[in-house]
């Protein structure tokens, strides 16, 4: 085995970013049996997960486990730790990993939970996480799947994909993270797994906007399908599995997040096909919807590598370049006829 042995009872995790999907697997890892630091960057937010046991801020009325602990002291959170788990934006990741890198444990597995590619370097986040840290690849993994947060919090049982290069690695985290209410499978396609992730996000925001319209369920299957036609493209020239789209971290993701009022991407996406502008939902809410900022660099790596992706394009245009929703909608249904 070439990673440590995370499984059963004994894994110290630390989870790096204390908002909705942090904390949920923060919850996760302690219900399997680990030992498990969470750090929040407000001192306010990590005194009152102490003094509650609850995140009201991003989880209201979820109890956490006894075997959870919060604080806002990085070195504190990774001392010792097996598994370091990293829950925050993406556009954010690079600046702090930049301050937590001296503190990580030299073996520990790094695992992303994140769903987005960064702006600038279009790069996905473990190739942003082995960029800064300088970990091989067998010590980088991602998690990814059908998974809201508070659907998982409230333990409504959810299955997930762990990939990771080395099946050793990810079969460990599997381990660590398996509880009854929480199934990870496991997966060496990594660039897969994880552009599965980010691009529907993309797609979920398209979806927010046709339901923002007025529009129904035959337009939604239509963005869901044609999104994952797109995702699959661009996906098998970056060298991905065609069959890791058909499975969680594909097709899973993208209808629980195109369908769920409980996404924030399909609901940002809403608000913009009711008419509001970018800055106006951005207003609204202070949870991160991935999509609005990676719809650019999504857009940018299928131009690099030659790929058509209509709907991740219409989604930028309507975030970033002005054009009306019900534009973007002419745009898209007049483009050339073709075999599917
Ligand atoms: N919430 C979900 O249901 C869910 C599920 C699966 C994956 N994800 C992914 O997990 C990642 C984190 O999502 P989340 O839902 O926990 O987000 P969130 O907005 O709820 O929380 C983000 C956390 O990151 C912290 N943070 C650190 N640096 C930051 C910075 N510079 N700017 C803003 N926040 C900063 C915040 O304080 C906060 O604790 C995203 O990539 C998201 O796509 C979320
Ligand atoms: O709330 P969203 O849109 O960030 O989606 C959450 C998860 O990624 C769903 O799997």
């Amino acid at each position: 085995m070439s990673g440590p042995d995370l499984s059963g009872r004994g894994t110290r995790a630390a989870v790096l970013g204390a908002g909705s999907w942090g904390t949920t697997f923060a919850k996760v890892l302690a219900d399997a049996g680990c030992t498990v630091s969470l750090h929040a960057r407000r001192p306010e937010l990590a005194e009152a997960i102490a003094e509650s046991g609850e995140n009201a801020e991003y989880l209201p009325g979820v109890a956490l486990p006894g075997a959870l602990t919060a604080t806002t002291d990085a070195a504190e959170a990774l001392d010792g730790a097996d598994v370091v788990v990293l829950a925050v934006p993406s556009q954010s990741l690079r600046a702090n990993l930049l301050e937590w890198t001296p503190l990580l444990p030299a073996d520990a597995t790094l695992l992303s939970l994140m769903k987005g590619v960064e702006l600038g370097t279009t790069m996905r986040m473990s190739e942003v996480i082995r960029e800064v840290t300088g970990a091989g690849p067998d010590r980088v993994a991602a998690l990814s799947g059908p998974n809201l947060a508070r659907e998982i919090a409230e333990e409504q049982p959810a299955a997930t994909v762990i990939a990771c290069p080395d099946a050793d690695r990810a079969a460990a985290l599997q381990a660590a993270c398996l509880t009854p209410y929480f199934r990870p499978y496991t997966n060496q396609d990594l660039v897969g797994c994880e552009l599965g992730g980010a691009v529907k996000n993309v797609i979920a925001l398209a979806c927010g906007i046709a339901e923002g319209m007025g529009f129904g369920d035959n337009t939604r299957a239509s963005l869901i399908t044609r999104g994952l036609a797109e995702t699959t493209r661009l996906g098998v020239a970056l060298g991905a599995e065609p069959a890791t789209f058909a499975g969680l971290a594909g097709l899973g993701d993208l209808v629980a997040t195109c369908s769920s009022p409980l996404s924030r991407n399909r609901t940002f996406g809403e608000k913009l096909g009711r008419g509001l502008s970018l800055e106006e939902v951005q207003a609204t809410t202070r949870q991160t919807a991935e999509g609005v900022k990676s719809c650019r660099s999504v857009l940018d790596l299928a131009r690099a590598h030659g790929v058509d992706v209509p709907v991740t394009e219409a989604v930028v245009r309507v975030c970033h370049e002005d054009v009306p929703a019900a534009q973007m909608v002419k745009e898209i249904m007049s483009r050339e006829a073709k075999p599917e």
